[in-house]
């Protein structure tokens, strides 16, 4: 069959019920029911010879046989659809028929080395892994060696040492190493190195490892695509002019993807893609069409993936590189593909250089190499120890610390003139900022003695203690009251701006009407010591009174 006299109207693929075509009345009908599958007159063609006495290499040559097997072997798919779809007679599971086709595995496989010809055709169609050349630990950094280390040298802090090691373990820990794309694949990657999965390409070329594999994937198919006539999934699949690409796991076949290469045209058709549905959505599919780029550029020598993606699969494919315009010379594809009802054609580009197998290595590499780009111009990678403020009663800091003092702030560009633009100012104090914090201290010590000498202060002049109310501190995790807010106005140093003050007083009344009911007395008091509070703000502002710089 040459390329041409393969056009044909195919079936719809897509899982979704879709309505006839009137144009494709034969592909209409195969789709209204998935239990009355009705081919073109052109798809009762077999693919292979019709005598099964031609049992070349043990290749199975008639449908009656490849309905057989399909019927009694090669399980692999664990769909619950599988009811829908899987017609009675194939759900009784025939054990003779499950022994016969491992023995005849175990056959090929023991004693003494394979045929020549299975040798060859293995060979060929492997698809080959290649070994990554770089450490699997993802963490493997040249420029940690080199890295810049602030241990007193330029532009460090006297007094501050940031350990070499943290600095070390802060680059290697910090730098995310892969994405989840990446580390899907290298996972995977990792699985068929530990020889539990692999990537197969096989056609139907007589080898019965490859024969119990391609049912298994048909089989897959007629889940994943049921509204696709099982009998034209069984053709194609089994077409000679066809590949498969297959994943399988412990022997079981778990996805694949059938297509058939059109070497004069230097283009692949997909065909079918489907992976079994317990093991969707974890990078298979991905992994699988890596594959299938590779050993279609590699061993086919193609150049471009054409197919009809079923509307739901639009995403799958557009996330492997496919597009829905076709940038491929129509003359190198047109009249050569089969059209299909309800699917969208898109096209991929095989790229000629790209280490599909092992994209991840590449782009690990890549963000390495940006990763050390980056650390070459800013420091941005050093994280500097935290400041100790081991508060004493009531928050307030032991010791003041400079700004300067900040470890990495100078580091990072920070200098004195910028100082201006902070909002704390009480650290270096200018005469004018000193007078102010003076007045702010002199306002809160006020405002202070006025809810202090209020009758409704009672319940807020100590802390609440946890003997007389037990629970009180389970409920209330920021506690405040005005003996605590007096220690820090008169520290001088913790409320640096109206704004901490007012924050403290808020949050001590909205602490006693969070603890209490709107009716009890503490309720009471809170709204009134609040109100009076509030006044006392008003008029001291008003008296012109500056809280702001
Ligand atoms: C030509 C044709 O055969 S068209 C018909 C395609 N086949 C089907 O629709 C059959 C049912 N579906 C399947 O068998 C599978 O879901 C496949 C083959 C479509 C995808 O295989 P999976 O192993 O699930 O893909 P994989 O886990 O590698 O996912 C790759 C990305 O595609 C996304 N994706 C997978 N399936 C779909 C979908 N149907 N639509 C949109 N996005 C999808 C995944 O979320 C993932 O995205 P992420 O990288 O951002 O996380």
């Amino acid at each position: 069959m040459d390329g041409h006299s393969s056009h044909l109207t195919a079936p719809v693929r897509s899982r979704s019920s879709q309505s006839p075509s009137p144009s494709h009345s034969a592909s209409a009908s195969a789709t209204s029911s998935i239990h009355k599958r009705k081919l073109q007159p052109d798809d009762h063609a077999l693919p292979f010879p019709p005598s099964f006495s031609d049992t070349r290499d043990g290749a199975l040559t008639s449908n009656d046989d490849l309905e057989s097997i399909s019927v009694r072997g090669a399980d692999s798919d664990s769909d619950d659809e599988s009811e829908e779809v899987v017609d009675d007679e194939e759900e009784e599971y025939d054990n003779s028929m499950r022994n016969f086709t491992s023995s005849r595995l175990e056959n090929t496989n023991a004693g003494g080395p394979p045929t020549a010809r299975n040798t060859k055709i293995k060979a060929e169609n492997s698809v080959k892994v290649e070994p990554a050349d770089v450490s699997k630990d993802g963490n493997t950094n040249t420029n940690n060696s080199g890295a810049p280390v602030a241990t007193g040298g330029n532009g460090s802090i006297p007094g501050i040492v940031v350990k070499e090691d943290t600095v070390k373990s802060i680059f290697t820990d910090n730098i995310q190493t892969s994405g989840a794309y990446s580390a899907r694949e290298e996972s995977l990657k990792r699985e068929e190195e530990a020889g539990r999965l692999r990537f197969v390409c096989a056609s139907n070329d007589g080898i019965d490892e490859h024969m119990v594999w391609l049912i298994g994937l048909k089989n897959i198919f007629a889940r994943q695509l049921p509204n696709m006539p099982r009998e034209y999934i069984v053709r194609l699949v089994m077409d000679r002019n066809h590949k498969s690409v297959m994943v399988v796991r412990r022997n079981l076949v778990v996805g694949g993807i059938t297509y058939r290469p059109y070497l004069s045209q230097k283009f692949g058709e997909i065909a079918f893609c489907a992976i079994t549905a317990d093991e969707q959505v974890k990078g298979y599919g991905t992994r699988l069409m890596n594959h299938l780029k590779q050993h279609a550029r590699d061993v086919d020598g193609l150049t471009h993936f054409l197919t009809y993606a079923d509307n739901n699969a639009v995403g799958y494919f557009v996330k492997q590189g496919f597009t829905k315009e076709i940038y491929l010379e129509r003359d190198r594809w047109h009249g050569y593909i089969k059209d299909y009802d309800g699917g969208i054609l898109m096209e991929c580009r095989i790229d000629p250089k790209l280490p599909f197998t092992d994209i991840s290595t590449m782009i690990r590499r890549q963000r390495q190499a940006i990763d050390e780009k980056i650390r070459e111009l800013s420091n941005c990678h050093i994280v500097y120890p935290g400041i100790d403020f081991q508060k004493k009663e009531a928050g307030i800091p032991k010791k003041t610390i400079k700004v300067e003092d900040i470890p990495g702030l100078r580091e990072a560009g920070w200098t004195t003139e910028q100082y201006g633009h902070s909002r704390f100012k009480t650290v270096t104090l200018s005469t004018d900022a000193t007078s102010h914090q003076k007045s702010l201290t002199a306002f809160m010590r006020s405002l202070i003695k006025a809810m202090h000498d209020h009758p409704d202060a009672w319940p807020f002049k100590e802390p609440v203690d946890a003997r007389d109310v037990p629970d009180y501190y389970e409920i209330i995790k920021d506690p405040m009251d005005l003996k605590t807010m007096s220690k820090r106005v008169e520290s001088e140093q913790y409320y640096v701006t109206f704004e901490m003050f007012v924050a403290d007083v808020r949050r001590m009344f909205s602490n006693a009407r969070t603890y209490n009911s709107p009716d009890t007395i503490y309720y009471k008091c809170s709204t009134r010591l609040e109100g009076h509070f509030s006044n006392k703000v008003q008029a001291g502002l008003q008296s012109g009174i500056k809280i702001q710089p």
